[in-house]
């Protein structure tokens, strides 16, 4: 150790990176971004940046490394992705006039999850900041918002319910109490293991997850005296969540989200339930591998704005049960189908800018120059769209309505934005001319620059009779006289030599000295001018800021209804029907995505099967060939009943369809090694899962439950699990299987019935014929798929053998063992003292006297405690 003090500028960087212990943090200085020290090191690691060693301070080598300030959108975007948060301290103070280190400070922080620059965002994601509280009785408080939208969600659940709630979330930042229990943390990590989330977690003070300051906040940002018109005045926990996601959303803007005004309850109940295996094995977003298509989303997905597909995102992930919102948008859906309204529409939507996320950087301040001349553009063409929304339907006459833009707020971006602004504000030529009359007047100076020069010129040749003189400008050295070195003699006496050439040199006269003063100066003097008329821009737009969240809102509704309403026509599908009692019924209904990848290869028509699930018919017991398509089958039930309940039209010739909660799925998972988790294990898992959750407004997608295992104990457990889904879930349930004996289920369980996927043998060959009919397969055709899939003729041959000797045995010695039978009762102990009293008694045969008697003597009988 020394005692030699730190540098000034250490001492200065050393005081800001104290604020931001655990975030990279990136400093200024002139043309880079440097970080310095430990945050050297893990940079030059994480971004492959050369590391280096400045000088020394407080008697320490300087270990730094940098960035250059206009790589920086690249080097985040590539932090961010890996997880990190980045704090960035710019130059806030006077260059000219500092004494000392130019004065900085952390203008924000860049997290995973309040993201709000364009660069770094996905046009068709959000990016979310959930914060958990881990509340009394086992309770969690949940709160979340994305920084580019104006409204903050609450939830509260019970701890055991958290995984599911993290899965529908997806946060991509979580943060929590640093005060929480060790158990809690765990917990945590466990949910993290099991894939419930993935993002990088965050712990707050524990100070900042307050009830009474949560509350405050929130009434504050919705300028309201209480929560109870939202119904989240007596969500405690997840009060003391939003205290906290507020605070740390703030202080990564280094500013209050003034744009926050709106909050949403969501509650389990009022949700159909998707759980995470159901997301994935539908692949609902991303595909089994991990791609963004083909999935339900990609093919559903033709929106023509980037907040129309997030918001269809949302409307897929997050169905709800009640089915008001389904039919409204079911409506409206149908009647921009008539007519071809939606070609109209969509036409008028193309180029319609992203006005949630630029509405919510002007609330930050930090909108671009060109985000506020899209904006301008994409306010007049809403104008039109308003104006030609005629009642066309309850739905959509409400969406138009809010289409009308805040009064003055085009005429004010159409008069104060340039016709092609530059990129940054500070690079001037942002404020259309004619808008103020002192920068108009600045920058005549700089345009009459030109013509004062030329005539300058003029005027010094003619003066000293050198022809080849030259009035110019550079940057380093300003305005000057340029005089080749022949001509030097004739130079007058007034002029100042300023710099020396090889074959000339430069002078300077007071007239041109005076007018450099003035046209340097008018130029500072305009970009300076300019960004305060940009600032004033943005102050006057900050009162419409709720208007134009609602405007960003219609316009992501209805681009999200026209391009239902497009898809509908484009692929053939029908409107769904909604009715009271419980039932699944489809005719002819198709996998949307299959047959989009069928059509797209040229490789044939899909066979449209039908479905009939309802008070009688609960359970089909699905066998038939591999690659016979059951899993194709039941997945197109699955996304029918799911495409129904956003409000959109169906693959298939109709469809009824009853009250659904949820949809449950257990179809093959790759083995888990990182959590030493056999595939038995999860099958068993997400199965026993299932049977806890899954209720009578269920549907289950169950494929080839217990094959993990040796084959009675799959068939044993199959079994049972088929037997109590029939009689205690009686949920809709879709049984796949490939053990036969499973066939028998129907026969003994009411509600059940066999279907099978047929296929047709040709010799030794097989021909799927992807139909789904009623009753069992007659037989499985393992060896013939086996031949398809190319395996060698010798091994087939074997097999073939040998499975016929299996066949012959199993004949032989076949038992008759009821799967299905009931299980014996428990074996019940023998009955207590008082049980034997109790029997013993004949209450018809006693008097009021004897009775009580008997009841006394029963009460003396107890076990004392
Ligand atoms: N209805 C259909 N129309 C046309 N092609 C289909 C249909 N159903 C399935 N297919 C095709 O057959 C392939 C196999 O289907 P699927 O995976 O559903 O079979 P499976 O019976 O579940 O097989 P396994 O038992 O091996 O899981 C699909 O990838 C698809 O290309």
């Amino acid at each position: 150790m020394t005692d030699t003090p730190h540098t000034p500028m250490m001492q200065q960087y050393l005081a800001l990176k104290a604020g931001y212990p655990d975030t990279l943090l990136l400093y200024r200085m002139g043309d880079f971004y440097e970080v310095f020290f430990a945050d050297a090191e893990k940079a030059a690691r994480l971004l492959d940046i050369t590391l280096t060693q400045r000088g020394q301070s407080a008697g320490q080598p300087v270990v730094m490394a940098g960035v250059p300030f206009h790589a920086l959108e690249n080097y985040l975007a590539r932090l961010i992705r890996m997880g990190e948060s980045v704090a960035i301290a710019e130059q806030v103070g006077d260059v000219a006039t500092a004494k000392g280190p130019v004065e900085r400070k952390v203008v924000r922080v860049v997290t995973p999850g309040t993201l709000t620059d364009t660069e770094l965002l996905s046009d068709k994601q959000e990016s979310t900041l959930l914060a958990v509280h881990a509340g009394k009785r086992a309770r969690c408080g949940l709160a979340w918002l994305s920084v580019t939208q104006g409204c903050v969600l609450l939830a509260e659940c019970a701890q055991d319910e958290l995984g599911a709630w993290l899965a529908r979330i997806a946060p991509s930042e979580l943060i929590y109490s640093a005060g929480v229990t060790e158990r809690f943390e765990d917990h945590l990590k466990t949910l993290r293991q099991q894939g419930a989330f993935g993002c990088p977690v965050a712990p707050r003070p524990d100070w900042q997850f307050d009830t009474a300051l949560g509350e405050r906040t929130l009434l504050a940002h919705l300028q309201v005296a209480t929560l109870e018109a939202f119904g989240a005045h007596e969500l405690h926990e997840a009060h003391a969540a939003a205290a906290a996601l507020l605070h740390y959303a703030e202080h990564t803007q280094g500013r209050p989200l003034t744009h926050i005004h709106s909050l949403r309850v969501q509650r389990g109940s009022e949700l159909i339930d998707l759980p995470a295996n159901t997301r994935r094995n539908l692949e609902l977003v991303k595909t089994l591998r991990g791609d963004d298509a083909p999935t339900l989303f990609s093919l559903l997905d033709t929106c023509m704005t980037g907040m129309g597909s997030r918001l269809l995102r949302r409307w897929l992930l997050e169905p709800e049960r009640d089915r008001a919102p389904a039919r409204a948008r079911l409506s409206a859906t149908t009647a921009l189908r008539e007519g071809g309204n939606w070609t109209r529409l969509r036409a008028a939507l193309k180029g319609v800018c992203d006005v949630e996320r630029i509405t919510a950087r002007i609330a930050l301040g930090q909108v671009r120059p060109r985000e506020l001349l899209a904006l301008g553009q994409t306010l007049q063409k809403t104008e039109l769209l308003a104006q030609s929304g005629q009642a066309l339907e309850p739905y959509l006459t409400h969406i138009f309505a809010a289409l009308t833009p805040p009064a003055d707020c085009t005429a004010l971006l159409a008069r104060a934005i340039a016709p092609e602004p530059a990129a940054l504000v500070r690079d001037g030529g942002v404020i259309a001319s004619g808008f103020d009359a002192e920068l108009d007047e600045l920058r005549a100076i700089q345009t009459n620059c030109d013509a004062f020069l030329l005539d300058l010129e003029a005027r010094e040749r003619e003066r000293s009779g050198i022809a080849n003189l030259r009035v110019q400008f550079n940057k380093v050295h300003g305005f000057y006289i340029e005089v080749t070195s022949s001509q030097l003699a004739k130079v007058p006496e007034d002029y100042r030599r300023r710099q020396t050439l090889k074959n000339a040199e430069r002078f300077i006269t007071p007239e041109l000295k005076a007018f450099e003063d003035k046209a340097l100066s008018a130029s500072e003097r305009a970009l300076s001018r300019e960004k305060w008329l940009y600032d004033q821009v943005l102050a006057q737009l900050q009162p419409h800021i709720p208007q134009l969240t609602r405007l960003a809102e219609a316009l992501a509704t209805l681009d999200v209804l026209c391009c239902l309403a497009e898809r509908s026509l484009t692929l053939n599908w029908c409107a769904p029907q909604f009715v009271a009692e419980p039932c699944i019924e489809i005719d002819a209904g198709r996998h949307p995505v299959v047959e989009a990848r069928l059509a797209e290869t040229s490789s044939g028509a899909f066979i449209a099967n039908s479905t009939r699930l309802n008070a009688n018919t609960r359970m089909q017991v699905i066998t038939g060939p591999n690659m016979g398509g059951k899993s194709t089958y039941m997945r197109q039930v699955a996304l029918i009943v799911l495409l129904a309940s956003i409000g959109s039209h169906v693959p298939a010739a109709s469809c009824r369809l009853g009250p659904i909660d949820a949809i449950h799925t257990r179809i093959g998972a790759a083995d888990d090694l990182a959590n030493a988790q056999s595939t038995f294990m999860l099958e068993m898992l997400e199965a026993a899962q299932i049977l806890h959750a899954a209720t009578p407004h269920s549907l289950v997608l169950m494929d080839e439950i217990g094959r993990g295992t040796s084959t009675f104990d799959g068939l044993a457990l199959a079994g049972s699990i088929a037997t109590q889904l029939h009689d205690k879930t009686r949920a809709f349930t879709l049984f796949a299987t490939h053990y036969f004996e499973l066939t028998e289920l129907p026969a003994k369980a009411r509600h059940a019935v066999n279907m099978h996927v047929s296929a047709a043998e040709s010799g030794s060959d097989i021909v799927f014929l992807h139909e789904i009919s009623p009753g069992p397969a007659s037989r499985s055709y393992g060896i013939q798929v086996a031949k398809l899939a190319g395996m060698p003729a010798t091994v087939l041959n074997h097999a073939r053998h040998a499975l016929e000797a299996l066949e012959a045995r199993a004949g032989e010695g076949k038992l008759q063992v009821d799967l299905f039978a009931p299980p014996p009762a428990p074996e019940m102990n023998a009955p207590s003292r008082v049980e034997a009293a109790l029997a013993a008694l004949d209450p018809d045969k006693l008097s009021p006297r004897e009775a009580l008697d008997a009841l006394y003597q029963l009460k003396g009988a107890l076990p004392r405690t």
